[in-house]
């Protein structure tokens, strides 16, 4: 009798693995980037819709307000219907969204928009983490959130270094609108190629297939544990202290400090990209990328160094701490803003990537589904909230220290949270701060 060994593609296979990452990354980029091209074209829509500036908050609102209604059941609905189903599902729900924003012709139907983009979008990142985690739990869990969140994030990052440019460069800012738009059916494809590796790879590996979980009901809420609630409860303070805060960060930094929003430069499209990619320290939404950028390069380091070392609440508290002093000083200062949106992206490496994969470590794997829908439902609480307080504060005063002081706020209230994590962790056995190496 002959053994078979696996081949170099072999669902088991740390390859396997990582290509299937590759694909559910991607699955969110186009929407990460239709995200922010209200917030990196605020500017542009400002003049052009002769809106203010807490209309660019609703636009973020609409989107909240569709994700809080849908995605605790598109939490459960992944419980259900099973990760292939329910990313198709949610990925064309969030193409549709970005093409209704960018046909828009009315104000009301730019709303639609949001809100169909909001539902599918926001749906869709629960989906996404509930992949990785049946891919890598047990595994190099957090890396793979860390390149998850590093690959994701180059929607934004684009997003802020390049809609300006194509609204500058077409006359049109409904051009880049359609750039999201074509970007979220790149997503799409990129979910049909993980569609076929998670069938195959579900078959040969003999993976939980959708509707193993147990029926979901409402009191197994109750069932969480303080862990779970304070994960949640510092991921609404610290989420809301920086996505409400890099919606109209473009706008600030073009306001207070002059920056433009696009660096003129003659010749072909690309080349135009190229320079204010490679010079995105001196335009207001390059800069706004700074946290996006710093964040992008490190995650996957940082969601190693948590796989090894676990000390996930620590990094939290760590990580809550940074946000004070980086929006006071935005706030209160004409310093150089480029030091605080460093200090803000290693922020915003260190908590995304110790929290979100502490989601499976505190809950039951039957119930990962409906725990990051939960979670991401509270989170959006916060990032419906904040913008619009934002551009009401900024119009209201004239000015952005208040809202910055408002930020930094939130990142007080989130460091109690952090360090009552870190009490709670420690009663539940330290699961949080166990390292692999402690784990076995
Ligand atoms: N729920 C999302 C919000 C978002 C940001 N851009 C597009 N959607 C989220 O929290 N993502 C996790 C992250 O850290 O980027």
């Amino acid at each position: 009798m002959t053994t078979a060994i696996p081949g170099a593609f072999h669902p088991s296979t740390r390859l396997y693995r990582f290509t299937i990452l590759i694909f559910i990354s991607l699955l969110v980029v186009g929407s990460y980037f239709a995200y922010d091209s209200i917030g990196a074209l605020a500017t542009t829509l400002i003049k052009e819709l002769h809106i203010d500036r807490a209309t660019i908050g609703k636009l973020y609102a609409a989107y909240s307000v569709a994700a809080i209604a849908i995605v605790f059941f598109g939490g459960m609905l992944y419980d259900k219907l099973g990760p292939r189903k329910a990313s198709l599902l949610f990925s064309c729900l969030v193409f549709l969204g970005a093409v209704v924003v960018a046909a828009a012709k009315t104000k009301w139907m730019l709303f639609t928009g949001r809100l169909i983009f909001g539902a599918g979008s926001e749906s869709l990142i629960v989906v996404q983490s509930a992949i990785i985690a049946r891919w890598f739990k047990g595994k190099e869990m957090a890396m793979a959130f860390g390149i998850a969140l590093a690959i994701s994030r180059l929607g934004t990052l684009f997003a802020f270094n390049t809609e300006e440019l194509i609204a500058d460069h077409f006359h049109s800012f409904r051009t880049a609108l359609w750039a999201a738009a074509l970007l979220c059916l790149f997503s799409v494809l990129c979910n049909l190629v993980f569609v076929v590796m998670d069938r195959h790879g579900e078959k040969v590996l003999s993976l939980p297939t959708a509707g193993a979980g147990d029926k979901i009901v409402f009191s197994d809420i109750k069932k969480f544990t303080s862990s779970y609630w304070f994960v949640v409860l510092l991921c609404v303070t610290f989420y809301s202290a920086i996505f409400p805060f890099t919606d109209l960060a473009a706008d600030m930094f073009h306001d207070k400090w002059g920056l433009p929003s696009v660096n003129a430069v003659a010749g072909g499209f690309l080349t135009k990209v190229f320079y204010n990619f490679t010079h995105m320290f001196t335009t207001a939404p390059g800069v706004t990328s700074i946290v996006i950028a710093a964040s992008m390069i490190f995650a996957p380091f940082a969601g190693g160094l948590v796989d090894r070392v676990g000390r996930r609440a620590s990094l939290m508290v760590l990580g809550s701490l940074l946000l004070i002093p980086a929006h006071l000083l935005l706030g209160i200062t004409h310093w150089n803003p480029i030091p605080m949106m460093v200090v803000l992206g290693a922020a915003f490496v260190l908590v995304p990537a110790a929290m979100w994969p502490s989601v499976p470590l505190v809950v039951e794997e039957s119930r990962v589904g409906t725990a990051f829908g939960l979670m991401t439902a509270i989170q959006n609480l916060g990032l419906g909230l904040f913008p619009l307080l934002n551009g009401w504060l900024r119009d209201k005063t004239g000015t952005y220290t208040s809202t910055q002081i408002m930020f930094a706020g939130l990142g007080l209230l989130g460091l109690i949270f952090a360090f009552l994590l870190l009490r709670a962790d420690k009663r539940h056995g330290g699961v949080l701060e166990a390292g692999s190496s402690l784990r076995g």
